[in-house]
This record gives structure tokens, C-alpha cells and sequence, in this order.
């Protein structure tokens, strides 16, 4: 089996793979500020002939970490953001500074769609774009939807948005703190992407296949205008694509990885941001 990690700020996410049908045999998380050991919540090393990290956590704790599974296991892979990479290159003045799960999505969706828009809707929310030919152009981090929701300390935060409300719903004014709390933060996350979006599609002159990720990609996703495509496994995606070990992924094939919608015309997203401009 193949042990991957995706440690986040907030969750440490984890998938097994079966090296032989390149089958996702489970997956789990655990929280980042807890001790990693293996236990009940994460898997048994036994099974395990290789491991593929990637980190934006402290130091420490990825220090921590990968001592814990060089005893268990042979091969240990840790992707880091290096100046290019499978044909992207990275769009930072010092490319080792760009967070390596950003690095990794824009990885995998390069190679999936050839050019791309990637939007990971964790702790924080970070918009990377890839252009054809592979430059990274580097990207945008906003506060997630809780660190908005913290931030306030109005007394909501406990109260998560549901994510199997219409962005309808979402959009509309509160009539109470929870609802103004919670219609405040979807609909700053929501425009910052679609209006993202938009700028830089114009900017560049090309319209990108747009791809989300992380735990609120969901309901963001209904409130994104254009088309898009949801990638849960983005990261693990440029975990395979950087170390691959598997038939499957040595040809190229990233597991979960989605039908990528045709994006609207440059004509259209144009059009739409001139209208937003004028409000
Ligand atoms: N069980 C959960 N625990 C915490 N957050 C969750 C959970 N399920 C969904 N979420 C949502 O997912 C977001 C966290 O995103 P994600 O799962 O990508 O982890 P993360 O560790 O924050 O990622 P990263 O730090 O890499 O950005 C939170 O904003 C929260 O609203
Ligand atoms: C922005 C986060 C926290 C998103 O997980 C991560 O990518 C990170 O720590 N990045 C380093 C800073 C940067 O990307 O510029
Ligand atoms: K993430």
C-alpha cells in the first residue's frame, strides 16, 4: 500500500492505496495539532511500502512525522516547491516560499487539463493559475470560510454553514447574526473567486479550465458562476504525478481526477466583468 498525507493548518488528511489496482483502499483525518501516532483513526504501517507527504504545517511537524514513518516504512517521499516541475514553473520570486499544497494542485491540474485555475477552499482559500505551456503565474490567499467566521467572534463560529445549501439561500441578507454571519462570509468567498477569476482570464487573454479543491469546495462550488470542475484528491493528484509508483499513475493517470467542463468563452467572462465593473 501506499501511504498519503496531506497535512493541512487544520487537517491532516491521509488515503491508503493498493499499489498493485491503484484502488483507494481508505482514507481518513486527524487533527493537525494532535500528535501524530498511528492508532485508531490512522492506518496500519505494516501494509505500508511507501509514503508521500505533503505539508504546510510547522516545520516540527513535519520533522516529526517523517522520523515516525522512516522506522516503518522504506520510502518516504516529501514534495517541497521546487523552481519547475513536470513542465509548470513556478511563478514565485522565491519559488521554495510557495506553500507546496498550492504547488501540487496546480501539478496535478496542469497535467489533467493542460492549463488551469486551481482554487483550494481549506483553512485558507488560495487561487492559483497555470497558463498553457506551463507558466505558474503565481496566485491569491484569502481567509477560509471559518477563519472568517473566527475572526468575527460574534459568537457564531460554532455554527458551520451547511453544505448542502443553495448558494441562493447563501446569498441572501441574514435576518439574524448567524445568517448575516455565515451569508457574509460565502458571499466574500464566492465573489473574491468568481471576480478572480474573471480578472486574470481577461488579463492574460485566455480562459482557463477552473478546478476546486479542499473541505468547503462544495458549497463554494454552487456559487461559482462559470464551470468548474471538483477535484477532492487535487493534492494527492501532484503526490502521484511528483512520485509515482503505480502502473496507473507511471502512465499518467491521476486517481479521482474529473471531467474538466469546457470554460466559457473569454468573450463571456469579459463581458460579465465589464457588467460587474459598472456596479
Ligand atoms: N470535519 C471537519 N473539520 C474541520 N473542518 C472541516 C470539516 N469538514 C469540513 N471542514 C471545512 O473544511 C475547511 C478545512 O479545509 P480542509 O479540509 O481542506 O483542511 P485544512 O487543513 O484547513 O486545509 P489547509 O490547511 O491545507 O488549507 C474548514 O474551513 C471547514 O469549514
Ligand atoms: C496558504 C496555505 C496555508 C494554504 O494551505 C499554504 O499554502 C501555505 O502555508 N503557503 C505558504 C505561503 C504561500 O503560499 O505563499
Ligand atoms: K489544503
Amino acid at each position: 500500500m501506499i501511504l498519503d498525507l496531506d497535512i493541512g493548518n487544520t487537517l491532516s488528511k491521509w488515503r491508503l492505496k493498493d499499489v498493485a489496482s491503484s484502488e483507494i483502499r481508505s482514507r481518513g483525518a486527524v487533527w493537525t495539532r494532535e500528535e501524530w501516532r498511528p492508532g485508531s483513526d490512522i492506518p496500519d504501517l505494516d501494509v505500508v511500502s511507501a509514503v508521500r507527504i505533503s505539508s504546510v504545517a510547522r516545520q516540527k511537524v513535519l520533522q516529526e512525522t517523517v522520523e515516525l514513518l522512516r522506522h516503518e516504512v522504506g520510502l518516504v517521499h516529501v514534495a517541497r516547491p521546487v523552481r519547475e516541475s513536470l513542465g509548470v514553473v513556478n511563478g514565485y520570486d522565491e519559488p521554495g516560499r510557495l506553500g507546496v499544497d498550492r504547488w501540487l494542485g496546480a501539478l496535478a491540474s496542469y497535467q489533467l487539463a493542460g492549463a488551469c485555475c486551481t482554487v483550494d477552499c481549506g483553512s485558507a482559500i488560495t487561487i492559483d493559475f497555470v497558463l498553457p505551456g506551463g507558466r505558474h503565474l503565481g496566485g491569491y490567499i484569502l481567509p477560509g470560510l471559518r477563519l472568517m467566521k473566527e475572526s468575527l467572534k460574534l459568537g457564531t463560529r460554532n455554527v458551520a454553514i451547511d453544505p448542502d445549501s443553495e448558494a441562493d439561500e447563501l446569498l441572501a441578507p441574514g435576518r439574524n447574526t448567524v445568517e448575516a454571519v455565515n451569508h457574509g462570509i460565502y458571499m466574500a468567498a464566492v465573489s473574491a473567486v468568481n471576480r478572480i477569476y474573471g480578472e486574470v482570464c481577461d488579463r492574460e487573454g485566455v480562459a482557463l479550465p477552473l478546478l476546486l479543491t479542499g473541505g468547503d469546495a462544495r458549497v463554494v462550488s454552487r456559487g461559482i458562476r462559470v464551470p468548474h470542475a471538483l477535484w477532492p484528491d487535487m493534492v494527492y493528484g501532484g503526490l502521484e504525478a511528483c512520485f509515482p509508483q503505480t502502473a496507473a499513475e507511471r502512465a499518467g493517470r491521476l486517481s479521482g481526477a474529473p471531467q474538466i467542463p469546457a470554460p466559457v468563452s473569454l468573450e463571456k467572462i469579459r463581458a460579465s466583468l465589464a457588467f460587474s465593473m459598472l456596479l
